[in-house]
Parts: C-alpha cells; sequence; structure tokens
C-alpha cells in the first residue's frame, strides 16, 4: 500500500488528520466563540457522523428534507478542525451545525456555558475498528494496513487521527456535566432510527410536523445515503483529498456486528480483554451483535 500521502498531525497528545488540520486553528481553538444555538456532533471516527450530519442538516434545512438544497453536506456540518473549504466559521449565519473528532479537553471553552448543544454518537468499538481499517485504506491521507492485526495494533496503540477509542468516549462521558450533551447509540440508530431521528429532535427543541418528521427519515437510511454523493463526501473525498480506489464509497456496510467477519478469535479475544480493562465500570452499554436488545 502506498502511504507517500500519509499525514498524521499530533497536537496536545492528540492526533488529527494532518492535510486538513490547521494548527493555526488549532492553537486559537480553547477561545473560539461559541453562539447559544451552536450544534456540534461529536463522534470518534467510524462511528456514524456523517449519518448524524444527514440527519441533523436535514431537521435544520427544510431545502434538504425536499432535496432542493445542493450544498454539501461537509459545507452544510462542516469538521471545525477541518476546515477544508475555509469558511469564515465567525462569519456563518446562526445556526452553525459542526461536527468534530477534537476529544473533550480540546473543546472549545464557551461550549462549557452549557447552552450550545452537543450530540456525541458512539459505537462499539470493534465495528468502529473494522469500519476504521477499511476507511484508512480508501483515503490516501490516512496510513493503509497490509491486513486487520497490523491495523488493530495502531488502532489499540492509538495511533489513529482521534487517537486512542477508550480515552475518546470515557473523556466525554465523565465530562458530560460540563457539557449540554446528548449520548447517541449508533446501534440504536441502526435498529430504530425513526426513534432516534425523534429523540434527537427533541434534544434540539425543533418541531417537525409528520411529514418533515418521515422526509428525515427517509433520507437517513442507509440504502439512500449510500448511492447520495452528497452524503458520502465524494466532492471532497474523492476530487480534494484522493482515495486509493474508484469504486469505494464512503459508505461501506452499514451494519452491526460486521467485525465477525474480519477478525480472528485471538484477535477478538485479545480486544475483549483489552475493553473490559480499559471500560471496567463503564455505564453506557455497547451492542456488539444485530440480534442484540
Ligand atoms: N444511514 C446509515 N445507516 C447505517 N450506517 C451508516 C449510515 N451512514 C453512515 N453509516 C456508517 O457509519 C460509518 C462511518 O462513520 P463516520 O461517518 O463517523 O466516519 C460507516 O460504517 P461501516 O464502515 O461499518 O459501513 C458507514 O457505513
Ligand atoms: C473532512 C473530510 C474528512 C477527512 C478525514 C476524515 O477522516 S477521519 O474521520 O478524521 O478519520 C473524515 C472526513
Amino acid at each position: 500500500m502506498d502511504n507517500t500521502d500519509v499525514k498524521l498531525l499530533k497536537y496536545k497528545g492528540y492526533y488529527f488528520e494532518g492535510s486538513s488540520a490547521d494548527v493555526d486553528f488549532l492553537e486559537h481553538l480553547d477561545d473560539f466563540e461559541i453562539r447559544d444555538d451552536d450544534v456540534f456532533i461529536i463522534t470518534y471516527p467510524k462511528s456514524g457522523t456523517i449519518w448524524t450530519q444527514q440527519i441533523l442538516s436535514s431537521i435544520y434545512f427544510e431545502g434538504h428534507r425536499n432535496r432542493a438544497e445542493t450544498v454539501e453536506t461537509i459545507d452544510r456540518v462542516p469538521f471545525l478542525e477541518y476546515n477544508m473549504h475555509k469558511m469564515d466559521y465567525l462569519k456563518r449565519p446562526s445556526p452553525r451545525l459542526f461536527s468534530s473528532h477534537i476529544p473533550y479537553y480540546l473543546a472549545p471553552k464557551d461550549l462549557k456555558n452549557k447552552k450550545a448543544k452537543i450530540i456525541y454518537i458512539y459505537r462499539n468499538p470493534k465495528d468502529v475498528l473494522t469500519s476504521y481499517f477499511h476507511f484508512s485504506n480508501y483515503l490516501v491521507t490516512l496510513e493503509a494496513s497490509d491486513n486487520m492485526e497490523q491495523f488493530m495494533e495502531r488502532f489499540l496503540e492509538g495511533k489513529v487521527v482521534g487517537s486512542l477509542w477508550f480515552d475518546h468516549v470515557r473523556g466525554w462521558y465523565e465530562h458530560r456535566h460540563d457539557f449540554n450533551i446528548l449520548f447517541m447509540m449508533y446501534e440504536e440508530m441502526n435498529k430504530d432510527l425513526r426513534s432516534s431521528v425523534l429523540k434527537i429532535n427533541h434534544f434540539l427543541e425543533k418541531e417537525l410536523s409528520e411529514e418533515d418528521l418521515d422526509a428525515v427519515v427517509n433520507q437517513a437510511t442507509f440504502q439512500n445515503m449510500k448511492y447520495n454523493p452528497q452524503a458520502n463526501y465524494d466532492g471532497i473525498l474523492k476530487h480534494e483529498i484522493g482515495t486509493r480506489t474508484n469504486d469505494g464509497h464512503f459508505l461501506r456496510k452499514g451494519t452491526i456486528g460486521d467485525w465477525k467477519h474480519h477478525l480472528t478469535v485471538d484477535q477478538n479475544e485479545r480486544f475483549d480483554r483489552i475493553f473490559h480493562r480499559k471500560m471496567k465500570d463503564f455505564p453506557l452499554k455497547f451492542i456488539w451483535d444485530t440480534n442484540e436488545e
């Protein structure tokens, strides 16, 4: 695998995708001016970011609900730390929607005024690992691996964009009282999309007609997103950053438990041992399999 375009940037102990992150911006992130009606999606990579971007922008923008809007997902809900299109975030009209993979300790200090809202999506880490393995081999700026063993090693060391999954999820959860934050589980969204959209809608204090709600849910199904270029970051990934293959999609399988097809028995047992050690006493539950309640 060719890794010549890979750029991993470590800033304050956390790994960013180095070709898109701007160190000057990061240095001022703490003072980034937050508005009360800002909404942030915060995730560890591969946990359902683009899905929630789709849901949020459909809730907020009627044009998007009726498919009249042409702006790409990435420009509707831009990444705070990856300002790909050099937007002036300070001049964006309210309500501003942002996504981010930052850990809790890099959050702008104004976010602690508890008015702006954060939606934190978490996903079982074996599926995160599996999704991330494929995505790292897809995007030219992420380090590709020859096999799962190699990638799993880096994931468990935290030498990937997003750093260590365990620290990210624990960090945000343990500091939840500092923020106005809703925790959503990828697997619950997957099992019951409509209830999840309603939960998000309620948290956002938005009122949508039944018809609008149906449109939001309909546009956020995997089938409807998978072949929609806007819902796959096609513009930015295929034409700006670059991919290692032409036939992939950002949306891959969108299932629960795909890790079972990619981890060996030994790898799975090792993962379990580390998970149980690192997540001991962690109260959020995880769903590992599609049949699990
Ligand atoms: N509508 C949807 N339903 C289910 N999964 C979705 C989805 N939209 C995106 N995903 C999945 O979310 C993962 C990407 O997360 P992120 O946006 O945080 O990088 C991918 O997982 P898979 O690689 O397992 O398919 C992708 O397919
Ligand atoms: C802004 C587009 C983009 C860039 C890099 C990504 O990778 S990761 O999720 O940070 O690993 C995703 C989206």
